[in-house]
């Protein structure tokens, strides 16, 4: 029998969807689907990567099999590098050959990075068709919500992309128990994000728990992935497509996009680039006179054991040029989400180039600030 832990709604009106935290989800799938409305008569495509589709595809597809969906699979290989315009057309088409139309489907099990790329597909294949995201890292309780889904371009993060919502958001946490702790620990890192800007007493919760976290605590695990997906929806709710508000999930991006780019996609994980990407933010709001806040932050950063620094050798002045290419950068200025202290942060456009070059020198190499 599967398990609901819990079940949130992302509210979008008639475009409102559940996201449902469980166990033995996976096994259960096809109850799901339906209850969210999802077509049997035309074919599914199930998009997974070389490290899930082992895991994790056959028990998918028997239960969506045994209820009655047809399904055809398409694996990619794992990582970042595959959200690129080459394996998407690719997906088009394994899409196309496999006969999807518009009632058809596709359900992304993964990470992020298969969520973000074949929603991608869902949200351009005939002009859009239903997606349902399955994620299986703890990272996706950020990515799996909100509709973002995008590829990368060689000189920036997530250029070509729609909004695009799913159906559903099914959450099976038994899938958590196989992932390396390297990537455990890039997916805390956006969970401590949505405390750091919305919620202090979850900030200050992820620090103190982090040795449960780190170490898949069930309980832990399933109050941190409601928290983070609550936060998430509550914030896509209210803005969903970043006119405003929506931007402050992008703490630490401006910086975090830049590092992944530079370094070449692959070489930070997500989460890891966005720690050091909150590290700087939070260097920046003392700069703007929040006293305190980078040993503050620092010190949840490390209890979950996620990186704080930049390597020596990386080129600041190729940071520097692909923070102007971020989405947030307009009218010549670069925006910065900037804490004004934990669990609230502001949008400045504000920031003078000089100050983020201190800040990246500051970062490099160094343990410790005073
Ligand atoms: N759309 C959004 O709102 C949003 C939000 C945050 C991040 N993102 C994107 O998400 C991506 C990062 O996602 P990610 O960290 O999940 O990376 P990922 O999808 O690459 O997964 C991390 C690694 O873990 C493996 N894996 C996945 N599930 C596993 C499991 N259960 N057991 C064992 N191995 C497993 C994958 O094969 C991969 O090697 C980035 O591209 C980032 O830009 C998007
Ligand atoms: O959902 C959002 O909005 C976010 O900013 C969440 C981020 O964690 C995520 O990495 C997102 O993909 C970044 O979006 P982008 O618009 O900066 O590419
Ligand atoms: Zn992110």
């Amino acid at each position: 029998m599967a398990a609901t832990l819990k079940t949130l709604t992302v509210e979008l009106g008639e475009r409102s969807y559940p996201i449902v935290i469980g166990e033995n989800l996976l096994a259960n799938a096809a109850a799901y689907l339906r209850k969210a409305s999802v077509p049997d008569k035309s074919p599914l495509m199930i998009v997974s990567d070389e490290n899930t589709a082992p895991l994790y595809l056959q028990q998918l597809e028997t239960s969506l099999k045994n209820d009655g969906y047809r399904t055809v699979s398409a694996v990619v290989p794992a990582g970042e590098q595959s959200k690129s315009l080459d394996v998407y057309n690719d997906l088009i088409t394994q899409a196309i050959e496999a006969g999807l139309d518009r009632s058809s489907t596709i359900l992304a099990l993964g990470g992020g990075v298969v969520g973000d790329l074949a929603g991608f597909v869902a949200g351009t294949y005939m002009r859009g068709i239903r997606f349902v995201q399955v994620p299986t890292t703890i990272l996706a309780h950020d990515s799996s919500v909100g509709g973002k889904v995008a590829v990368n371009h060689p000189l920036a993060k997530n250029m070509i992309g729609v909004f695009h919502q799913p159906e559903l958001v099914l959450y099976d946490v038994d899938t958590l128990k196989s992932l390396p702790p390297r990537e455990v620990r890039a997916g805390l890192s956006e969970m401590v994000k949505h405390g750091l800007i919305w919620d202090k007493e979850f900030a200050y919760w992820c620090r103190d728990n982090a040795e449960h976290l780190l170490a898949l605590d069930a309980a832990a695990l399933a109050h941190g992935l409601e928290k983070g997906c609550g936060i998430k929806a509550q914030i896509v709710s209210r803005d969903e497509r970043e006119n405003d508000l929506r931007a402050i999930l992008n703490l630490g991006h401006t910086l975090g996009h830049a590092i992944e780019a530079v370094a070449g996609y692959g070489q930070f994980l997500h989460g890891e680039a966005i720690s050091v990407g909150m590290a700087a933010a939070a260097l920046l709001g003392e700069e703007r006179g929040v006293a305190g806040l980078y040993a503050e932050t620092v010190s949840m950063l490390k209890a979950l054991e996620l990186p704080v620094t930049l390597p020596e050798d990386i080129d600041s002045e190729a940071l520097m040029t692909a923070m102007q290419r971020d989405k947030k950068f307009r009218e010549g200025k670069m925006v910065f989400i900037v804490p004004l202290g934990i669990g609230s942060v502001e949008i400045a456009n504000d920031v003078d180039a000089d100050t983020v070059r201190t800040i990246i020198e500051r970062l490099k190499g160094r343990e410790e600030q005073s």
